[in-house]
């Protein structure tokens, strides 16, 4: 699914009127009816909604939902500033039609505190949209800060007011904390960044039916990794296939106390669909991974940390997680990275490395896959202002060094030499884990072994290691779910996509 800014969004709702002769009025309906079906599948027993309208078509699409939830027999309160009634066309008509209403209440954003409004009522924003270019202030500033401390069901009609959706919001910016956010046709680059995200709450996507044709037009090179994307870049097996077809994937992780990271790896890698599986490790983790993995065959690289890589034929290599730091390590793996012509997954341990010889860089396999989180992309490039500079700087070196950066974070980016990015929505917090990057090391390890490009192998790793973490999370909980689990449950991923 394409990601577009605001103006974009802006373009294809009035192309969409312009080629389905339709008003920008019946818009703004279809709008207020999936807000309508949305607000009645969540919160049917609701009895009281305060619906807060600004003077744009984001109050617009309060006004038109408070008159289609009034016909479903939900009691109704309407605010706005009636000191200041300076509506756009659409919102000027949806509220007139609801002044014609005896029983829904207007009153002004200042008697807000005159209401009980309880823990199980919902406060809908429809303040400000996606049209939003100021930091809010004056007597809507205080209406926000006053329905921040309300303790209700908050929702956010398109985006929280207060967001900018394309870009950073100032930290001094008044901005609405809601539960959830139904938002239409499409995500907004604010939802997916952790410094605006942690505003919005649930994620609600709704169809309101903008043509095809011209978002199918529309240039965008940031996308949402859905499972169309999924879909059409997952590889079937072939029946007369045999391992041979596979890939050769070969682990390079583990040291003394940290060779849980490799059985990880090479577990995942192992549920993956690679044909081999090889772990170079150091001699200390040999009866480890022996046991806890006997399908993939142990290369010895050492004593208890790895001085010496030998791969075996046609290898597709991922490397880091759990090398240490040692100095006899970081020359080996210089070593090898230097002499490395094909693409490989580079992750932890392999990254630090790195930042500490960063002439490397140049030396490494092109389109090879770096994922850092956000400290190791750091320490690799530099600090950022905030993480929306972040994506940035990734696009930047990205294109520099002919490498795919994957960004982790709550919604991880890949980012390509192209300059295209794709984030993630699946994935949770209980992931936040040590040990889940290695998992995701794996997969992709044993992805790109499968002649999966390393702009699909990482897409699609990303994807199905948080499908698989939300799979778990389903089955136990958050807090208690473990790296482990999310190598249980690839199988089920894999089975999802086939399904
Ligand atoms: N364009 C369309 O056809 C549709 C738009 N829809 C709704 O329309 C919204 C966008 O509507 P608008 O473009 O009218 O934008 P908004 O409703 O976000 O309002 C923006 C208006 O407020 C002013 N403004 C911006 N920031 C302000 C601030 N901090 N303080 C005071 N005034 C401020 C702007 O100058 C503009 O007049 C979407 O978010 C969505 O909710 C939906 O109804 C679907 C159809
Ligand atoms: N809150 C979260 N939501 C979604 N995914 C998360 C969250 N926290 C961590 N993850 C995922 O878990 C992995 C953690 O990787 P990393 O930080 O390298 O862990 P480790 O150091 O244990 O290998 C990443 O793929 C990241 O995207
Ligand atoms: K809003």
């Amino acid at each position: 699914m394409k990601l577009f800014t605001s103006e974009q969004i802006l373009k294809i709702e009035e192309e969409t009127i312009k080629i389905e002769k339709i008003h920008s009025l019946n818009l703004m309906e279809r709008a207020a009816e999936a807000l309508k079906s949305q607000i009645i599948e969540d919160y049917k027993n609701c009895e009281k909604v305060f619906i807060f309208c600004g003077n744009g078509n984001n109050g617009g699409d309060g006004f038109a939902l408070a008159r289609l939830l009034h016909y479903e027999f939900f009691n109704v309160k309407i605010f706005c500033d009636l000191e200041n009634l300076n509506f756009k066309e659409n919102a000027k008509i949806n509220f007139n039609d609801l002044k014609k209403i005896k029983d829904i209440s207007i009153n002004d954003f200042s008697e807000v505190e005159k209401f009980k409004i309880d823990k199980n009522d919902l406060v809908i924003d429809a303040l400000f949209g996606i049209g939003l270019n100021r930091k809010i202030e004056g007597k809507s500033g205080e209406l926000v800060n006053i329905l921040n401390e309300i303790n209700a069901i908050k929702i956010a009609v398109d985006i929280p007011s207060g967001l900018f959706s394309d870009e950073i919001t100032p930290d001094d910016f008044i901005i609405f904390k809601a539960d959830k956010t139904v938002s239409f046709q499409f995500w907004k680059k604010a939802f997916l960044y952790p410094e605006t995200g942690k505003f919005c709450g649930e994620i609600k996507i709704l169809d309101i039916g903008l043509s095809h044709k011209i978002i199918d037009s529309e240039i965008s090179r940031n996308f949402i990794i859905d499972d169309i994307l999924i879909i059409s870049i997952y590889k079937k097996r072939n029946d007369f296939s045999n391992k041979g077809n596979f890939g050769n994937s070969v682990i390079i992780a583990g040291s003394h106390g940290k060779i849980g990271a490799a059985v990880l790896a090479t577990k995942a890698a192992l549920r993956s669909g690679s044909g081999l599986i090889f772990t170079i490790s150091p001699e200390c983790g040999n009866f480890i991974l022996q046991t806890s993995a006997p399908e993939a065959m142990f290369i010895n690289g050492g004593e208890n940390h790895i001085t010496n890589i030998e791969l075996p034929k046609n290898a597709v290599c991922g490397i880091g997680p759990g090398l240490g730091t040692d100095e006899e390590t970081e020359k080996c793996v210089l070593n090898f990275l230097k002499n490395q012509t094909k693409p490989l997954v580079i992750d932890a341990d392999a990254l630090n490395i790195i930042s500490k010889n960063k002439s490397i860089l140049k030396s490494i396999p092109e389109n090879s896959i770096l994922t850092p989180h956000p400290k190791e992309f750091e320490r690799l490039f530099g600090i950022t202002q905030n993480s929306f500079d972040r994506t940035d700087l990734a696009l930047k070196m990205a294109k520099e060094l002919k490498l795919i950066i994957v960004l982790k974070d709550h919604h991880t980016q890949i980012i390509t030499p192209q300059q295209d990015v794709f984030y993630n929505i699946t994935g949770n917090s209980g992931m936040a884990k040590g040990g889940s990057g290695d998992v995701l090391t794996g997969i992709l390890t044993s992805l790109l072994s499968q002649k999966y490009s390393s702009k699909n192998a990482a897409i699609f790793g990303v994807w199905l290691h948080g499908k698989a973490g939300d799979f778990a999370a389903e089955k136990s909980s958050k807090e208690s779910l473990l790296p482990v689990d999310l190598i249980k449950k690839i199988g089920k991923v894999f089975k999802y996509i086939q399904d």
